[in-house]
């Protein structure tokens, strides 16, 4: 179908809640352009964000990604945007996702992301010893930015990815009915 949007559709939640998971599925579903920030935000800093924090840091990391969400919504084209998990920390992102999309927080809880992301390699914040201390933390502090930024809550508690973003798909649905 198509979504009748004037906004973008932004997915925000923690590191392997599924935005980039179900923002390509809900692209395809509303044949709309999918945009992940951290593809982007790579091929604008020509490494992996993996080699960038190491090289340049979190701040830096932060400033790209401060620039290359402001540059993707402002785009009139309307599109699901997958950011990534910490794009919420800066009240400047926060501030700009309200204002040009529809915004819904992805929430899972930190045992289940562990479990999802064992062997995963690729996410920076999550290479220490302890990723489920390191996620009840990210939490602690984010859940409530992802509240304040979110039009609506989607928890995805025993749920496959597949139907987390069929009920994120019903309430944009829902919402944009006129
Ligand atoms: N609801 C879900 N149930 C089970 N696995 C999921 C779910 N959502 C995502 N995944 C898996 O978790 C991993 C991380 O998902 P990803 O979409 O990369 O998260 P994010 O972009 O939020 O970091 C992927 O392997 C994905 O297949
Ligand atoms: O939580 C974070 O601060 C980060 C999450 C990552 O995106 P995902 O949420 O897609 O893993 C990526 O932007 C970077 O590694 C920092
Ligand atoms: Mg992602």
């Amino acid at each position: 179908m198509n979504l009748v949007t004037n906004s973008h559709i932004a997915l925000v939640g923690l590191p392997g809640s599924g935005k980039s998971t179900i923002g390509r599925y809900l692209s395809r579903r509303w044949s709309m352009p999918f945009v992940d920030v951290d593809v982007a935000i790579e091929e604008q800093i020509k490494c992996t964000i993996r080699e960038f924090f190491v090289r340049e840091g979190e701040a830096s990391f932060r400033e790209v990604e401060q620039e290359v969400l402001a540059r993707l919504l402002a785009s009139s084209r309307k599109m699901v945007i997958a950011t990534g998990g910490g794009a919420v920390l800066k009240p400047e992102n926060r501030a700009r996702l309200a204002e040009h999309a529809q915004v819904i927080y992805l929430s899972a809880s930190p045992h289940e992301i562990a479990r999802r992301l064992q062997r995963d390699t690729q996410r920076p914040l999550l290479q220490v010893d302890n990723p489920l201390q390191r996620l009840l933390d990210l939490h602690a502090v984010r859940d409530p930015l992802y509240r304040d930024v979110a039009d609506f809550v989607v928890a995805g508690a025993g749920l496959s990815a597949v139907q987390v973003a069929q009920r994120v798909a019903m309430q944009v649905e829902l919402g944009n009915q006129s």
